[in-house]
């Protein structure tokens, strides 16, 4: 399997090179050339095994022989052997054909664990037989990088630098981030929002000079290898709900647009998914986009789901490869016009998004009023982006059954919780000291030169 840049100017790599590489030369994200299939019987087989098992024939035949089927093997099991729950990504009943599947049951209660577990063992794995560094640089707007650093801390071949917006992330991300005593790990706290965090490590990669000087490595979902892993709870859930003879929605809380990116393959790779809606915040560029064909930049304002407070939406790019026919320079083109503000999607390529993906937007009092409601009727007390695609996937339900994507647990975001329910969710028991912990972190400025100075000297 070869990988290809949605922006058709960089080299094709192989599985292993893209995931070390993550953001390709020309500025482009890397895709496969080709989605393989599962055939109906493939998947039908998957019913009854474990997620584990789930996991390698879904993964498999996207990453060649990077390794063999005992090494891929085991670093699946060792990925997931962290999880609080046996089933990984249990699917709960919210309503008669209403369903939520929660992703939070990891080491740092997001969904991101599912595919930064995995990839900090792939790292592992692929750095310790090459002897090779490198240098990870995140932007997070909170669940990435706390999940980033725990994948990522202690390893001997690597250091972990994470950009997220000072102030604009809940206590627990922040503390998640910042207590960690490994010295490998380093929390920065950046004077802007995510967009500015994120723009700042794409620069990075824009340098070549910095970018091989300090070898370094992407973990966001700009690295195919993340999307990849979030491939596999599409056909866990699917495949409980009577699939793939029985076709199945999903909802996705979105923001960078990596979650429902992986939607998308699952339903290429023959998972018969009916509809896949895009659920935004108030920060709704993507479901502005859908409706007018045109994508532009508005100001961020903070919102109580504040890990979707993005614009600027990396994954959208591989969307949009696709629905322009893989014309990496049409891409090219109007990412460019995107450094200026916005971009107007074609006639063609709107319609074909339009028949991919279903959309809509949760307001603030939406998201207080889900959580609320939620908590009245089944008890189940839901994250504020959660409750986003739970209030977008009711606006969606028909006959088909419906999974909303539960992303990060209650915990994580407890004022908001407070607010809705009266009830303040308790932090799992390994995490009942996160408050009494040491905080270590770095304050910096929205400056490229400034943060390219700090990760050389830090790794010097
Ligand atoms: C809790 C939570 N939900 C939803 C999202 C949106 O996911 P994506 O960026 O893959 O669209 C994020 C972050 O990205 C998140 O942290
Ligand atoms: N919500 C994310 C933003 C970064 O997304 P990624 O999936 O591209 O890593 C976060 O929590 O950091």
């Amino acid at each position: 399997m070869r990988y290809i840049s949605t922006r058709g100017q960089a080299p094709e790599l192989s599985f292993e090179e893209a995931m070390l590489t993550g953001l390709a030369s020309d500025g482009g994200l890397y895709v496969p050339e080709s989605i393989p299939t599962l055939s109906p019987g493939e998947i039908s087989d998957l019913a009854g095994q474990s997620y584990e098992e789930v996991a390698f024939r879904v993964m498999k035949p996207f990453i060649g022989d990077t390794f063999t089927d005992a090494e891929f093997k085991d670093i699946i099991a060792k990925a997931y052997a962290t999880f609080g729950h046996e089933a990984r990504a249990p699917l709960v009943q919210l309503g008669p054909n209403h369903f939520l599947l929660e992703l939070f049951h990891g080491p740092t209660l997001a969904f991101k664990d599912f595919a930064m577990q995995l990839i900090g063992q792939l790292f592992q794995a692929a750095l310790s037989r090459s002897g090779k560094r490198v240098t990870i640089v995140g932007a997070t707007s909170g669940d990435t990088g706390s999940a980033a650093i725990e994948a990522f801390k202690g390893l001997a071949n690597v250091d972990v630098f994470i950009l997220f917006p000072d102030g604009r992330v809940s206590d627990v991300q922040r503390r998640q981030m910042t207590t960690p005593p490994e010295a490998n790990v380093h929390a920065l706290a950046v004077e802007g929002d995510f967009d500015d965090c994120q723009a700042a490590l794409k620069d990075m990669f824009a340098d070549i000079a910095f970018r091989d000087g300090v070898k370094l490595a992407a973990v966001n979902s700009i690295n195919w290898a993340r999307v990849l892993a979030q491939v596999v709870y599409y056909f866990t859930a699917a495949v409980s709900l009577g699939g793939p003879l029985r076709p199945v929605s999903f909802t996705v809380p979105t923001g960078n647009f990596g979650d429902i990116f992986a939607g998308y393959v699952a339903k290429r790779m023959g998972l018969p998914i009916e509809k896949l809606v895009i659920a935004t915040n108030q920060n709704d560029i993507l479901h502005r986009t859908m409706v007018t064909g045109a994508y532009t930049k508005e100001g961020v304002t903070p919102s109580i789901s504040p890990s979707m407070d993005i614009q600027v939406s990396s994954n959208f790019e591989r969307a949009l490869f696709d629905v322009y026919d893989r014309d990496g320079a049409a891409v090219a083109q109007l990412m460019d016009e995107l450094k200026a503000g916005s971009f107007t999607v074609s006639q063609g390529a709107i319609g074909r998004l339009r028949d991919l993906f279903a959309s809509g937007r949760a307001s603030e009092d939406d998201t207080r009023a889900t959580i609320r409601d939620v908590y009245a009727g089944s008890g189940e007390v839901l994250c504020p982006h959660s409750a986003v695609g739970v209030k977008v996937a009711t606006e969606n339900l028909g006959q088909t059954p419906m999974v909303t994507l539960a992303t990060a647990h209650p915990a994580k975001f407890p004022d908001a919780v407070f607010a809705a329910t009266g009830i303040r969710p308790a932090l799992p028991e390994r995490m009942g000291d996160l408050f009494e912990r040491d905080e270590r972190f770095t304050r910096v400025p929205n400056d490229l030169a400034a943060l390219k100075a700090l990760v050389k000297e830090r790794i010097s």
